[in-house]
């Protein structure tokens, strides 16, 4: 495996392969790895001959300048999960390498980036799809994976890719829990051992809707959803919404769709998490 910080670099390397015919799979991620990154990579080394993980912390997703300072930055620990997983390249460019200038492209896949983490994180979404286009860009990559924890950032891409036309492949994949229910998540280690506890509490309520889904309506489930995080100690919801899984928006009857999901953000003390739940499986 081999670290690399230019995309001249990459270039250089994955031309030679591609030359060779190898097909190439792309992880994007921020770093702080676990083993719901590593479940990516492991698909990607499965899928493809070359798998391309990308480590970078992109400051243009961030509207809480609070959130990127403490983001956590363990690089060192990343490539050594990242050998084990069959990575071939760990691209870690500096900021000054993919934003010489400042990057004012605007991406607006409305209504799916309005709603949800669009309302709440303003301009996150165009961050995203920011560095997403620039990582296609580099590697022009034949697969990418994305986790489905990241439920919205996922159709978005989707969206983006059909729209720009990329010609690759999106693969989504299933959240990874703890043994316990909680969805891992890198903001995860910023938990007190205290309001790790009380995180438990997000995965056990959305795991009691879907059960309670079946014999109540969507704005009951909706309802005991919220009763049930605001009573939990340590912990304040930012939204718990209902949507049709395609396009994002709230659904009034279970009838609407068969493709229901819940997408739930709460903060648990300064620490934001976010989960979901596809009621469609029950
Ligand atoms: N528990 C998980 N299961 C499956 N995929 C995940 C999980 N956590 C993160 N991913 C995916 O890994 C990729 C990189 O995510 P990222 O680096 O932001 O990590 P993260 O754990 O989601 O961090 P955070 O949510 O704290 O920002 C994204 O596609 C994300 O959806
Ligand atoms: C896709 C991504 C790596 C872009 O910075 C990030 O939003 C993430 O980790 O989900
Ligand atoms: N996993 C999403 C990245 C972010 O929260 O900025």
């Amino acid at each position: 495996m081999k670290v690399i910080h230019t995309i001249k670099d990459l270039q250089t390397e994955l031309t030679a392969l591609k030359a060779q015919g190898k097909k190439v799979g792309l992880v994007p991620t921020m770093g702080a790895l676990h083993a719901g990154h590593a479940s990516l990579v492991k698909r990607s080394a499965n899928e493809n001959d070359v798998t391309v993980v990308s480590v970078f912390v992109n400051p243009t997703q961030f509207n809480d300048k609070n959130d990127l300072a403490k983001y956590p930055r363990t690089l060192d620990a990343d490539c050594r999960l990242l050998d084990d997983c069959g990575a071939a390249f760990v691209f870690a460019p500096s900021v000054e390498e993919m934003y010489p200038q400042p990057d004012t492209r605007r991406f607006s896949y409305a209504p799916l980036d309005t709603v949800m983490e669009g309302a709440f994180r303003p301009g996150h979404f165009n961050g995203v799809c920011q560095i997403v286009s620039k990582l296609f860009d580099t590697v022009i990559p034949d697969r990418a994976y994305f986790g489905e924890k990241d439920f919205q950032q996922l159709a978005i891409i989707r969206e983006m890719v059909r729209q720009m036309k990329y010609k690759l492949e999106i693969v989504g994949c299933p959240i990874v829990r703890e043994e316990d229910g909680l969805a891992l998540s890198s903001r995860n280690k910023r938990l007190s051992a205290e309001e790790r506890e009380n995180a438990l509490k997000i995965s056990q309520t959305i795991f009691k809707s879907r059960t309670f889904a079946v014999s109540h309506t969507v704005s009951e489930t909706q309802k005991m959803v919220e009763d049930a995080i605001e009573d939990a100690p340590g912990l304040r919801l930012e939204y718990f919404e209902i949507v049709d899984g395609n396009t994002l928006q709230k659904i009034s009857n279970w009838e609407d769709t068969s493709y229901a999901v819940g997408c739930i953000t709460v903060f648990c003390g300064e620490v934001r998490l976010i989960d979901n739940i596809k009621y469609n499986q029950l």
